[in-house]
């Protein structure tokens, strides 16, 4: 028996997780059986109703056990997030064939960046074995990709805070590449020092313009602050993790951080609370989705200079029903009067509805690419009555 009592009282803490871990694990197990049993009865992966009445049972035992509504709640969505998630990743295994259990990944940035945990997550949903490629550039990711030297690239579309990220957008115009994936990550910047220091002792910020942009109002309240631009934030943490110096510091995630020995000095830097990025999944060859998840499908298209060419092109859209989610606009380079446009729809590229809305599009665009057509990864929670 231990003497002192805090190690005793965690090592008891440290036992329950374990079971937690375990009953998590069986949890998912069951997830997957459920998943096998929906695709012979082809019902849809997810049904709001059950998780409706599931988190109100809970919440109600959870009241009798001291435990309040609001943590009972946050707590099974997520669980309830990553059953939906790891059953529509079997789906789409099934439906795809060519689906391999290794895969080489592509990502910005060394290990550490966001780009490289959103890698990771993605890997660790879809196959059982990961090779991680780091990428100086967003084109070297595309470049690996298109030369077969990876299988997938992982590469950040949009952020909350700060918008959309046209070089990424750029991109795409050029590649034959096809988007099937998505995945959205909540991105909590901080403050990464490699040793004893204060916010007023520190003379030197590295990172990527991008943290920089999201966290203005909190930088701004340092003007002593020298900015520096670094490729990507992993390379901002090697670069303080090298210094080694109380004046040093870099913009990054605490996760990361950790990889180079950083510490967090401070975090949610954000502007706005809520920092989430969106990243999308490239690869060479296009992807069946299930009708039985959701699907996204991403267009882009060059309507001609002719007024209410858009709003034509959208009405297309709405005649058939199909929602779209987002719409970006890009100069076409060497083209100035004309622009190019991403849209992305709420809808199964083999659908009816979507096979008519491009045959209609088709008519009155310059021109139109799917871009690619893949599960949704957007689980939005449900909440008990
Ligand atoms: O019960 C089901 O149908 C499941 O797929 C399991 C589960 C869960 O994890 O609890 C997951 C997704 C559904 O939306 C509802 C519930």
């Amino acid at each position: 028996m231990n003497d002192n009592p805090l190690l005793a009282l965690r090592e008891r803490i440290s036992a329950l997780d374990l079971k937690l871990l375990a009953l998590l694990s069986e949890r998912r197990e069951i997830a997957l059986e459920v998943a096998k049993s929906k695709i012979d009865s082809h019902r849809p992966i997810r049904d709001k109703s059950r998780e409706r009445d599931l988190l109100e049972y809970l919440v109600a035992e959870g009241k009798k056990r001291n435990l309040d509504a609001f943590y009972v709640t946050r707590l099974f969505q997520l669980i309830i997030e990553d059953s939906v998630l790891t059953q529509q990743a079997l789906l789409q295994t099934r439906l795809n064939p060519d689906h391999e259990p290794s895969a080489r990944v592509a990502f910005l940035g060394p290990k550490g960046s966001y780009s490289h945990l959103a890698a990771r997550q993605y890997g660790a949903r879809y196959f059982d074995n990961v090779l991680e490629c780091g990428c100086q550039k967003f084109a070297d990711i595309i470049q690996m990709v298109e030369t077969g030297q990876a299988d997938y690239g992982v590469l950040p579309i949009e952020n909350s805070s700060s918008g959309s990220i046209n070089d990424v957008y750029d991109l795409l115009q050029h590649t034959h590449l096809s988007l099937v994936g998505e995945l959205t990550n909540n991105i909590d910047h901080c403050v990464l020092v490699s040793g004893e220091t204060r916010l007023d002792d520190i003379h030197v910020v590295y990172s990527h313009p991008q943290p920089f942009q999201q966290c203005s109002q909190f930088i701004n309240r340092f003007p002593h602050w020298k900015i520096e631009y670094c490729e990507s934030t992993a390379a901002a943490m090697e670069k303080v993790a090298a210094l080694k110096s109380p004046h040093a510091a870099a913009l990054g995630s605490g996760a990361g951080g950790e990889l180079y020995g950083l510490q967090v000095l401070e975090h949610s830097l954000a502007n706005q609370e809520q920092n989430f990025t969106r990243f999308i999944v490239l690869a060479r060859k296009a992807i069946d989705v299930s009708e039985q998840v959701p699907a996204k499908t991403t267009l882009i298209m060059a309507t001609g200079q002719q007024s209410g060419a858009l709003v034509e092109a959208l009405l297309v859209l709405r005649e058939q029903g199909i929602i779209m989610t987002r719409l970006e606009s890009r100069p076409i380079h060497g083209n100035p009067h004309e622009e190019m446009f991403y849209i992305d729809v709420q809808a199964n590229a083999r659908s009816a509805e979507m096979r008519r809305a491009l045959a209609g599009l088709m008519e009155i665009t310059r021109s139109l690419k799917v871009l690619g057509c893949y599960p949704s990864e957007n689980v939005i929670p449900v909440e008990p009555h």
